[in-house]
């Protein structure tokens, strides 16, 4: 207890003595709100909503402003030009949490999305090869459609009342996505839907990303051992996983042979192997090759990311989505309309995948629902090098929390900014001027590498729940409450709506 207080007074006297230095020194003249010792602002956000917080500063303080956590300045940016620029920039391609700093070797071993670009890029490369990236898509389209299909026969069978069934969307598109991301990332089905979180390795994942909120939000100081504890142990046993992901692609492969080439791989752990031999090949060759971010670790780190970051995004998306259909059903009844008259009846008709991307309504709808309901409102950078962004100086090193959601319903730049209007999006001129402002994917270098398969997936479970179903409130002011952590989710993780069986429905 003794040394617990006197580190707590050691790291009070030496980031106060931090804190006097930097407040004279800071080549920031912005304002911002006053801060104490040690914690900066940081327990302005304890309790409370934290975009609340910032949006409520943005208001107060101008849309660049800047504010200390812990020992670090942080410059917060709420204005569009200026987030497009610094996202565009190549200074700014390290990811970080200033809220609570990860453990370094954390990110090491690979155990949370890990802040170095490197390990997007094979990513990167893969997703955007015209052949690799457009199997990924088929595939994407393919497992959403079945898994959607199969969470309706769970919906009306697992249910015995007749008529309206009362379902919770965000837990069901949750586990829904979890099965997606376990095809695609790690070749095979978690069986999430058909056993839920009683699952082992589901609930073991589930705690996993919970634990990824912990550490992102839990000063350091209090963190609870035991937390600390499961989480290492749950990100360990992911590892595992991931390591038996690799080693069964690299089995499969050898079994069919020498000649197999990229353009074969049958799934994305196989695309990264092929991608590892055949730097090896060209390393031994003595050609130029991207070896040193193909090793073991980094390939776990690709599938790591997919999972972290293409489960709780898509699924919260989702869950948005149906909530603005059930509670604006002339415009639900147009995507519907839309999806009936354009895609073909089976998903196994090799248009559907094609037809799924000419769908201007829906496509609407969806990007109407994502500025409102901004799943990752806030993305937070580190400046690699002194870099004059805006007018602005930026020294290297400084954090910058870029506050996506606010610049997506700022009034002074969009008109009836809070109001759901898919219709602005049809509008060329419009939707040109949006597309500058809102950026739900992200924009630049670290751009969403996932944002098409989550299109594909989004349209996909439309296409295959919305003309079987009809989606009702749960009363007309029915609202849905958020709470954020590393994404926007409904409080609780739990919205329930009514789905009422369309008897003119494919299914
Ligand atoms: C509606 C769903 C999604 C949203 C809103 C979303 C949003 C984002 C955003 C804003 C970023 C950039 C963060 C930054 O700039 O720091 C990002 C990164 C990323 N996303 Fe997505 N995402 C979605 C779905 C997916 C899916 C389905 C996948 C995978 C299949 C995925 C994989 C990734 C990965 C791997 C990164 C990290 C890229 C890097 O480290 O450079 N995302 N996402």
């Amino acid at each position: 207890m003794i040394e617990f207080i006197l580190s707590a007074l050691v790291i009070l006297i030496t980031t106060s003595v931090g804190w006097f230095v930097r407040v004279n020194t800071s080549p920031f003249s912005l304002p911002g709100p006053l801060t104490l010792p040690y914690f900066g602002n940081g327990l302005s956000f304890i309790g409370r909503d934290v975009i609340q917080v910032i949006d409520k500063w943005t208001s107060k303080y101008g849309k660049t402003y800047q504010i200390r956590l812990r020992g670090d300045w942080i410059l917060m940016v709420a204005d569009a030009d200026f987030l497009r620029q610094i996202l565009a920039s190549k200074s700014f391609v390290k990811r970080d949490n200033p809220i609570s700093q990860i453990p370094l070797d954390m990110y090491k071993k690979g155990l949370v999305l890990n802040p170095d670009v490197a390990v997007s890029r094979i990513h990167r490369r893969l997703f955007k090869s015209a052949t690799q990236g457009q199997r990924f898509l088929e595939s994407a389209c393919l497992i959403s459609c079945q898994k959607a299909d199969r969470l309706l026969e769970i919906i009306f069978t697992n249910q015995c009342t007749e008529g309206a069934r009362l379902v919770d969307v965000a837990k069901y598109f949750k586990l829904l996505t979890l099965d997606i991301i376990g095809r695609l990332a790690f070749g095979y089905d978690f069986g999430a839907l058909e056993e839920g979180v009683k699952h082992a390795l589901v609930s073991r994942i589930v705690k996993y990303l919970k634990g990824v909120q912990y550490f992102g939000f839990t000063v350091p100081l209090l963190r609870s051992k035991k937390a600390v504890k499961d989480f290492v142990e749950n990100a360990n046993y992911l590892r595992d996983l991931e390591y038996n992901t690799l080693k069964r692609a690299r089995e499969e492969l050898a079994v069919r042979g020498q000649d197999v080439t990229i353009e074969d791989a049958k799934s994305f752990p196989e695309s990264l192997i092929l991608e590892q031999q055949q730097a090896m090949a060209a390393a031994d060759s003595g050609a130029a090759s991207d070896l040193e971010f193909l090793d073991d670790n980094y390939l776990a780190c690709d599938i790591r990311d997919m999972l972290l970051a293409g489960t709780d995004t898509s699924s919260n998306a989702l869950t948005y989505i149906f909530y603005f259909l059930a509670k604006y059903p002339e415009k639900s009844a147009k995507v519907r309309s839309e999806l009936e008259s354009t895609l073909p009846t089976s998903y196994s008709d090799p248009q559907f995948s094609k037809m799924l991307l000419k769908l201007p309504y829906t496509d609407a709808f969806i990007k109407e629902t994502m500025r409102l309901f901004f799943i990752t409102p806030i993305i937070v950078r580190e400046a690699a090098e002194d870099e004059v962004v805006n007018g602005l100086l930026i020294p290297k090193g400084t954090r910058v929390n870029l506050n996506l959601s606010y610049a997506s319903t700022d009034p002074s730049q969009i008109s009836q900014a809070d109001e759901f209007l898919p219709e602005r999006w049809l509008v060329p001129a419009q939707a040109s001027m949006l597309s500058k402002i809102v950026f739900p994917f992200g924009h630049g270098t670290r751009n969403c590498v996932g944002q098409h398969i989550a299109r594909v997936e989004m349209r996909a479970v439309l296409a295959r729940i919305l003309p079987n179903v009809d989606v009702h409130l749960l009363s007309p002011d029915q609202q849905v409450e958020t709470g954020f952590d590393v994404v926007l989710h409904p409080k609780d993780d739990c919205l329930l709506l009514k789905f009422t069986r369309r008897n003119s429905g494919a299914f």
